[in-house]
Parts: C-alpha cells; sequence; structure tokens
C-alpha cells in the first residue's frame, strides 16, 4: 500500500512550544520553520506498512492556518500526532510507540506462542496492519477515512516478562466493573498499585498478586481506593522513574485520561521506556470515540429498580408523582437509555436538552396533563439538566470539585419543590415521592455482560503496553482498537438531541421537546460542531476532509 507517515518528534524546550503557540498569528511555523521529521527508522518501526516520511513544509500546506484555525490540537501537542495515509483515503490516526523516542529498543517473542492455552488458535496474534474504521456506514464513494490501530496480541513484545514492573492506578468517581479490570490486569502481569493520582506519590502502596484479586470482580468499588485532584505531573514521573516502573495502566474518565497524556507526554520527555495504557472508565459514557464505557449496562439495568419503584409508588396514590434522578454530570446517556428500558416513564430530562417549567408547552403544563390523563407519573431526570434553571431561581454561583468539575445542585429536590409548590397554588391533590439513587448505581459489581467486557478491555491494554505502545484503549464499532489520548481527551460524548435516539425517546414518552426552532438549529450547529474532531496541525486536505467526514452527520451513533 503507497502510504505517507507524518511524524512530529516532541519539541524538547515546553517554552519555546508555548512561545511559538502564542505567537503563530500568521503561520504557526513562520518563525521557526515546521519542526524536525523523526528519524526514518524510528517511523518505519513504528509503522505497519513501508512508509515514507513527510517533511511538513508551509508550502505543500497552503492552507495550513485554516486548519490549526478548525484545530483544538495545540502545536504542542501536533507534535504527538502520528498520522499516515493510504489509498482511497484511508487514514491512520496512530499511538505513539516506544521506537518513537527509543528507536534502538529492542524486542523479544511474545512468550503468548508457547503457552498451552493460546497455541492451538489460529492466527492468535493479531496483524500489524490491522487497523479499526472510526465510520462503518458509508456510502459508495465514501473515502475509507480515519481508522485506528486494532487491539491485541503482537508476534514481538518489547518487554521480557520479567522485566516488566507494572502499577495500576484508578481515578475519578467509582463505576461497576473497576475491579474487575483491576482482577484482570493482576493476572496478566504481576503489580504495584496506587489511590488514585495522589497515590503514585504516597507511601501508601499495595503489591497485588493473582491470589489477592482473585475475587475482587464481585464487590463494588476499587480495592485501590480512588481520589479527585491531586494530579502532580513531574512528581508522578518522578515516581514511576524512581520505583522502576515500565508499565503505567490508568484507569478514569476524561479527567483521568488528560492525566494519563500529561503523564504520557513527561516520560517522552525523559526518554524512558514505560508505556501508558489508559482505560476509559465512566458510569456518564462521556467519553469520546468508543463505543460505550464499561459500567455503563449495569448502570441502567440498576436503574430499572429505581423507576420500577417510582412507578409502584405513583400508581399507588391519586395523581402520584414518582420522581427519579440517574447520574450524568454533563451527558444524559443512563437517564434515556434507563427511559428507553423501562417504558414506564412519561418524562425524560437531561442536561443537553434545555427545558423550562412555566407556561404553554412548559413542565409544569405537562405534569398536569399527564396526572388529569393518567393519574399518575414517572419522570426521570439527569443530575446535570436543568442547572441554569435553579442557578437562576437560587442565584447562586458555580462551585467546582478538586478535579475542577462543575459541582451540581440537586435538580430533583427543587424539582419536587415546585411541582408541589405548583398544585398547592392549583389546589390540587397530588403526591410526589423522589428517589435519589445515584451513588447506589455506581456502588454495585459490574454484570456478567460487563465483567466480559472489563476482561478484554484489561486484556487489550496488556497487550499494547507489551507491544510497546502508549495509548487509551476502548470498542470502536464492537472491536477493540488503541486510540490516541488527544482523541479521547479533545471531545466529550453527548447525547445528540438531533439523533434519532432521542427522537425514540420522545415518542415513547410523548413528553414535549421543550425547544423552540432556535434551540434545535443551535443544537445542530453544536452537534455539528462538537463532533468536528480535532485536526492535527499541518494535515493534507484530503486528511483533513477524512477527519471531517468521519463526524459527518451519518455518525455511527444513529442506530
Ligand atoms: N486536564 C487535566 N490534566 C491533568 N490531570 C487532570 C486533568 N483533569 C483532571 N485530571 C486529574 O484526573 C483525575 C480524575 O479526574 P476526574 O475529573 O475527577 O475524574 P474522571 O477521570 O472520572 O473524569 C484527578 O486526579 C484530576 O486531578
Ligand atoms: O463522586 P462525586 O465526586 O460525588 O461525583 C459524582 C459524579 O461522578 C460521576 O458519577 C462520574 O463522574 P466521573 O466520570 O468524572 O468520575 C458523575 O455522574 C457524578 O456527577
Ligand atoms: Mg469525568
Amino acid at each position: 500500500m503507497a502510504s505517507s507517515h507524518i511524524i512530529l518528534p516532541p519539541d524538547d524546550d515546553d517554552e519555546e512550544q508555548r512561545r511559538l503557540e502564542e505567537e503563530e498569528d500568521e503561520d504557526p511555523w513562520a518563525r521557526s520553520g515546521p519542526p524536525p521529521a523523526a528519524p526514518e527508522h524510528a517511523v518505519k518501526a513504528a509503522l505497519p506498512f513501508s512508509a515514507t516520511c513527510v517533511r511538513i513544509s508551509r508550502d505543500s500546506y497552503p492552507n495550513l492556518r485554516a486548519l490549526r484555525n478548525a484545530s483544538s490540537v495545540s502545536l504542542a501537542d501536533a507534535a504527538y500526532v502520528k498520522i499516515s495515509e493510504g489509498d482511497f483515503g484511508y487514514v491512520l490516526d496512530d499511538v505513539p510507540h516506544l521506537v518513537d523516542h527509543l528507536p534502538d529498543a529492542p524486542t523479544y517473542p511474545n512468550p503468548l506462542q508457547d503457552h498451552p492455552a493460546y497455541s492451538t488458535v489460529k492466527q492468535y496474534f493479531v496483524n500489524e496492519d490491522d487497523t479499526v474504521p472510526q465510520k462503518v456506514v458509508v456510502q459508495k464513494n465514501s473515502r475509507r477515512g480515519v481508522h485506528f490501530r486494532r487491539a491485541g496480541p503482537r508476534q514481538k513484545v518489547y518487554f521480557e516478562s520479567d522485566e516488566v514492573k507494572a502499577c495500576i492506578v484508578t481515578c475519578g468517581g467509582l463505576c461497576p466493573g473497576l475491579n474487575t479490570v483491576i482482577r484482570e490486569l493482576v493476572c496478566g502481569l504481576a503489580h504495584m498499585y496506587n489511590n488514585g493520582y495522589k497515590g503514585f506519590y504516597s507511601s501508601n502502596y499495595l503489591t497485588l498478586t493473582p491470589k489477592s484479586v482473585d475475587d475482587i470482580h464481585k464487590r463494588g468499588g476499587t480495592v485501590l481506593g480512588t481520589s479527585r485532584g491531586g494530579h502532580d505531573t513531574k512528581k508522578i514521573v518522578d515516581n514511576i522513574q524512581d520505583r522502576g516502573i515500565n508499565q503505567v495502566y490508568i484507569i478514569g474518565g476524561d479527567g483521568t485520561q488528560k492525566g494519563a497524556y500529561e503523564i504520557f507526554k513527561e516520560i517522552r520527555k525523559r526518554g524512558l521506556k514505560v508505556s501508558v495504557a489508559g482505560i476509559p472508565k465512566t458510569i456518564d459514557n462521556d467519553i469520546a470515540i468508543i463505543d460505550k464505557s464499561f459500567g455503563f449496562d449495569t448502570a441502567v439495568e440498576e436503574a430499572q429498580r429505581a423507576i420500577d419503584s417510582a412507578h409502584v409508588e405513583a400508581c399507588s396514590a391519586e395523581n402520584g408523582i414518582g420522581l427519579v434522578k440517574l447520574m450524568g454530570r454533563y451527558s444524559g446517556f443512563i437517564a434515556m437509555y434507563a427511559t428507553l428500558a423501562s417504558r414506564d416513564v412519561d418524562c425524560c430530562l437531561i442536561p443537553e436538552s434545555p427545558f423550562y417549567m412555566d407556561g404553554e408547552g412548559g413542565l409544569l403544563q405537562y405534569v398536569e396533563r399527564r396526572l388529569k390523563e393518567n393519574k399518575h407519573m414517572v419522570i426521570v431526570v439527569a443530575e446535570g439538566a436543568g442547572q441554569d434553571l435553579i442557578a437562576k431561581s437560587l442565584s447562586t454561583s458555580e462551585q467546582q470539585d478538586a478535579s475542577g468539575n462543575k459541582l451540581l445542585l440537586d435538580i430533583g429536590l427543587w424539582l419536587t419543590h415546585k411541582i408541589k409548590d405548583h398544585f398547592k397554588s392549583k389546589k390540587m391533590e397530588m403526591t410526589i415521592k423522589y428517589i435519589d439513587p445515584t451513588y447506589m448505581i455506581r456502588a454495585i459489581p459490574s454484570n456478567a455482560s460487563d465483567n466480559v467486557y472489563c476482561t478484554l478491555l484489561a486484556h487489550s491494554a496488556i497487550h499494547g503496553a507489551m507491544a510497546g505502545y502508549s495509548f487509551t484503549v476502548g470498542n470502536v464499532n464492537g472491536r477493540h482498537a488503541y486510540i490516541p489520548f488527544y482523541r479521547v481527551t479533545s471531545t466529550r460524548n453527548k447525547v445528540k438531541i438531533t439523533d434519532r435516539m432521542w427522537a425514540r425517546l420522545l415518542s415513547s414518552t410523548n413528553q414535549p421537546s421543550f425547544l423552540s426552532q432556535k434551540d434545535i438549529d443551535e443544537a445542530k450547529e453544536n452537534d455539528r460542531t462538537a463532533n468536528k474532531p480535532p485536526l492535527p496541525t499541518g494535515l493534507s486536505h484530503h486528511v483533513a476532509n477524512s477527519f471531517d467526514q468521519s463526524a459527518s452527520s451519518s455518525s455511527n451513533s444513529q442506530i
């Protein structure tokens, strides 16, 4: 396959990079010229097919400035982006590899080839050329578009088994399945572990063995503990270096993956032989690119129990309302899927879809109508919904947690009071029962299907780290892939209220959309821009087009 490859090695000098970014009004390389290309042998070793190393020049990319303007990848980050092109608009958005900065790193045969369980499997090893398309819905003339490197064991590895010294860290909120991922990582490797990012430089760490993690997948939470805040890249990497760790497994959400990316960059800067594997964790399912985060199915399933209880309470009273609050800080996936699964829900409110209380078409009018029609109703609200309404009525200022996430006001409690006040003023009898199962839902062990998913994710992470890659692992269109950090950290996965899934929900609940034409137009525009993937600096026109097309309206999320 004819291909070209662009690899921009990191600049040693951060200050200089920052200065360049500030000064790049006209052209990022106006003063310095393009960054030097990597040595060709480094590029070749990192690529599955024969590659030509392309030195990017201003002349060959006349629209560089436009691309930069459309890009959310900083010039400094562009140094870690590895894009290669193939035939028919094929683009590989590759992940960094140890040989990018350690070109002479030795390889070893994968010990799995002698493993009794695997040696009978035909084609156990993944072909180095295998990649996974970001977009599977295509038309006859579509370009092949963006692809990610397929996850799985490689014939050659960059660590000898007894050389591996791994650590695992879990960060952010809890999520069903964390212990399963930990268990499966430990059972593949011998480890040390840490407690949140702070754990990297606390003295509080334990050694895990397959025996000590044997039954942890049956428990909720994380045996490692978790925390928010406290990320200090230099201290973390000092610690990795001091302890001689060479594989870092980082399980966490969007914040954690940003942290993992910073750790990777510092490791690269120091020239260390360390692989960084991010395993995306979030009950909110808000991580970009991947099909679904682990624990999400379990959360939706557990939410059914709360909705069922709310329904029973509502049905048992005259004009009964059951109100259930579910998690979802910025993205309402749990609320949407729990509503679609239940069929007992009359109204679902999520952060992505603004609503209003009073007047024609407002929530209170709908509640009144539903009670008159049906004598009971169930409302599901994602915790991040209606925050603007509460803030306005209580005139509070926005607060943040230790990681910088928005601290939410209790929409469930606020709605309960508003609905009660409304019916009191109308002298209409009603009962409302507010159920908040949020922490109960995320503290349970994962269900069977999430358990299998967690196991496979852990295995894919180990194979990638052993093969010398640094990445976030995830399911992309049903196939495990190694995704560049910058891709999962630059946007957030959100419910698209202009997609068919939300339309299905509206038709199943019969609730008003609460949207004006202006809101709909704005939502369409937001979807368009929010889903535009970051364009790395210096892409050729047709590569940039492929990035654009991978975010076009007939996205994979439309089922
Ligand atoms: N931009 C960032 N750079 C480095 N570390 C970050 C960044 N954002 C968050 N983190 C760190 O990641 C960890 C988890 O983040 P948090 O937002 O609490 O949870 P989650 O990873 O589940 O989204 C915290 O220790 C936080 O300090
Ligand atoms: O655990 P905390 O700090 O109370 O945070 C609760 C938040 O954690 C979540 O469960 C998940 O958030 P993260 O993915 O950032 O960990 C949110 O749904 C919720 O808003
Ligand atoms: Mg988060």
